[in-house]
């Protein structure tokens, strides 16, 4: 068997809990081979985002091109994508090198409440990067920015999720950590069924990093194979076992244990048709 590997295209975060170092502590520990290409560097700790340095859209080209010339890979994720012309670069090099399954995490705001993403590359993100995606996993807020209304009841996230699924990728989750409620349940959709992933919350703060962690389990769990329900169910698990076992790092909100998964296999994740 070849050994599968895995591409983030996603910025990097100092303080280790999320971006690249986030996604490719997640591909380790799942037995896949991470590569990166950055999109920017920030200055960040669990208190939150000091300063951001862009990349520029070439670099992060010649990342691409490096890695799909030689090593290859068989899935990819995006992850934080400040500006239009990085947006529309890695959708050129996607389109390019026919990259695929595509995971993108809609990276909007952080944790701390630093904006990550500039209000004009939003369309971008919409129109260029949605349409090649086979998942796409938005927060509450996140997706009630893509389909630009409040989300507060489970019938108006059925629509959204919808609406989500109609601007061309083939599968959404929007994820639940922001709801209130015993159960963290995130919410599947991908033009025929939904699924109802659901953990019990944890009460905690260290929560830094879930989206990413979250996605990046997912791209592992494609380049491995799986299907994406069986993906999305590998990310429900990876992720509520790190944060169960969360390490209690840093004064703010700290990061998730991303070697949980491997060593405990105490928590129960269930997956249930949603009507
Ligand atoms: N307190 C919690 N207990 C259990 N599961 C949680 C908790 N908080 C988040 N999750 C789960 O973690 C995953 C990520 O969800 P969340 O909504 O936090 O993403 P996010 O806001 O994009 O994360 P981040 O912005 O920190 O990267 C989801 O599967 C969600 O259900
Ligand atoms: C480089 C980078 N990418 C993504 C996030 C989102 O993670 P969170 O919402 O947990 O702060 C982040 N803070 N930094």
């Amino acid at each position: 068997m070849t050994t599968p590997r895995a591409l983030t295209i996603a910025g990097s975060d100092s303080g280790g809990g999320a971006g690249i170092q986030a996604d490719l502590k997640t591909f380790h520990q799942l037995h896949v081979y991470g590569m990166s290409a950055l999109t920017a560097v920030t200055a960040q700790n669990t208190l939150g985002v000091t300063d951001i340095y862009e990349l520029e859209a070439e670099a992060v080209a010649r990342q691409i091109d490096a890695v799909a010339e030689d090593i290859g890979m068989d899935a990819l994720k995006t992850g934080m994508i400040s500006s239009t012309p990085i947006m529309e670069v890695i959708a050129e090099k996607i389109r390019q090198y026919h990259l695929s399954p595509l995971v993108v995490d809609p990276v909007m705001v952080s944790k701390s409440g630093h904006s990550l993403l500039e209000e004009s590359a939003r369309k971008s993100l919409i129109h260029t990067l949605l349409p090649l995606a086979c998942l796409v996993t938005p927060n509450l807020p996140e997706a009630e920015i893509l389909v630009g209304k409040k989300l507060d009841t489970e019938i108006k996230r059925k629509e959204a999720a919808r609406r989500i699924v109609d601007m061309g990728v083939s599968a959404v989750v929007i994820k639940g950590g922001h709801l209130d409620g015993d159960q963290a349940t995130d919410l599947f959709f991908d033009g025929e069924q939904f699924l109802a992933f659901s953990a019990p919350r944890i009460a905690t703060h260290h929560t830094h990093g879930t989206g990413c962690t979250f996605s990046a389990a997912a791209t592992a769990a494609l380049a491995k194979g799986e299907s994406v329900t069986e993906a999305v169910y590998t990310a429900k698990t990876f992720i509520t076992q790190g944060i169960a076992h969360s390490l209690g790092l840093g004064k703010g909100y700290g990061p998730t244990n991303h070697w949980a998964y491997r060593k405990h296999s105490d928590c129960v994740i269930s997956k249930t048709p949603s009507t």
